[in-house]
């Protein structure tokens, strides 16, 4: 293989969603199955133990795509030429936590992260968090990263596109091959907005298809929206396979593009479309060409969708305002 290998490196390597997802980026499933890889996994120093055994198991797959693994507890080492980084290292919630108590447990952890991207990565870098409260420690990583340009700092939220998919999908009886463009609106958290107004279920429009509004307010986007909550309760922890499995997709489709007629989620830095002010790193619908991502506009906000998106931007900009506050942006 002559292609030079994409240097992809992995916070939290060691935890539940690292496990999730280091054998997937090692067998192609990340960029594609003709790119070869070096991962480099980011832990902290009583968790390199544990990220040395995962890579011992990474070796004994003999993946043909994976070019080196390095290990290490320094930011400025594990970021060094990176092309892509998946902020995974986090402290997850558990059970009975709110979201706001994150905020300052892991502003900690993102704002050197920033620093070491800024300083060491590859310039094409693109940086995906999913270490929540993944929209503003994104914020957060940016923010220490002045000379990255600031579209390269996205949060995850392909995980509650790909859960309104399901649900939908289960509502209606149609696969989730014939449902096009959802859209997750704002935070990764409770108050985000799953919105099925332009969603198309086998060619016809999803919200008239379903015609059920009692359905969709009381079901549909409480179910999409407390989903990370259910499996925590459920599983006694917090999503792991299906988040790994939603940030390959993110990163794929930042990398290899949307399929022509759908579009995806991100959250991404506002340049002020559908109100959401500028800076804030918000869900969106978008299209990606040549690896580049575009908001998708003109779409016609209802009332009911209005109330929604401007109540979870409400709350991203109060988190803001207090990792403002912090010191950590
Ligand atoms: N955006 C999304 O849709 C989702 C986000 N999450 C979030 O992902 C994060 C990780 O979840 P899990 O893997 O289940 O947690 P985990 O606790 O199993 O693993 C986290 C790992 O991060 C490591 N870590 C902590 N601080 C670090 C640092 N400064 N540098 C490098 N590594 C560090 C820990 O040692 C641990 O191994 C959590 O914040 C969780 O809430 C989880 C599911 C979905
Ligand atoms: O709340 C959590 O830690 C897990 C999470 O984000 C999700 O499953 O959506």
């Amino acid at each position: 293989m002559t292609r030079t290998p994409v240097n992809v490196t992995v916070t939290g390597a060691a935890g539940q969603i690292g496990y999730a997802l280091l054998f997937r980026i090692a067998s192609g499933h990340l960029l594609g199955p003709d790119v070869p890889v070096k991962l480099r996994l980011l832990e902290i120093t009583p968790a390199l133990g544990a990220a040395e055994g995962t890579a011992m198991e990474l070796d004994d797959c003999a993946f043909p795509l994976l070019q080196g693994i390095d290990i290490s507890d320094d930011p400025n080492v594990a970021f060094d030429g990176a092309n892509v980084a998946l902020l995974v290292g986090a402290r997850p919630r558990t059970k009975g936590m709110e979201r706001g108590d994150l905020l300052e447990a892991n502003g900690g952890i993102f704002k050197p992260q920033g620093k070491a991207i800024n300083d060491h990565a590859a310039d094409d870098i693109k940086v995906l968090v999913v270490g929540n409260p993944a929209n503003t420690n994104a914020l957060i990583a940016q923010a220490a990263a002045p000379d990255v340009p600031a579209e390269r700092f996205t949060a995850m939220t392909r995980l509650d596109h790909n859960r309104a998919l399901s649900q939908l999908s289960k509502k209606t009886g149609v696969p989730v091959s014939e449902i096009k463009k959802l859209t997750i609106w704002g935070n990764h958290s409770a108050t985000q907005y799953p919105d099925i107004f332009h969603a198309e279920v086998a060619g016809k429009n999803a919200a008239e298809a379903v015609n059920d509004e009692k359905w969709l307010a009381e079901d549909f986007i409480p179910t999409v929206a407390k989903r990370g909550a259910a499996i925590i309760e459920a599983r006694g922890a917090s999503s792991a396979a299906s988040a790994a499995n939603a940030a390959i997709d993110h990163v794929y489709t930042w990398t290899n593009g949307t399929a022509a007629g759908d579009w995806v989620s991100m959250g991404i830095p506002s340049d002020g479309s559908y109100g959401v002010p500028e800076g804030l790193i918000s869900s969106f619908p978008v299209t990606v060409t040549d690896g580049a991502y575009e908001i998708v506009q003109g779409l016609e906000i209802n009332e009911f969708s209005r109330t929604r998106i401007d109540a979870s931007v409400k709350e991203l900009a109060e988190e803001r305002d207090a990792v403002r506050a912090l010191g950590l942006i």
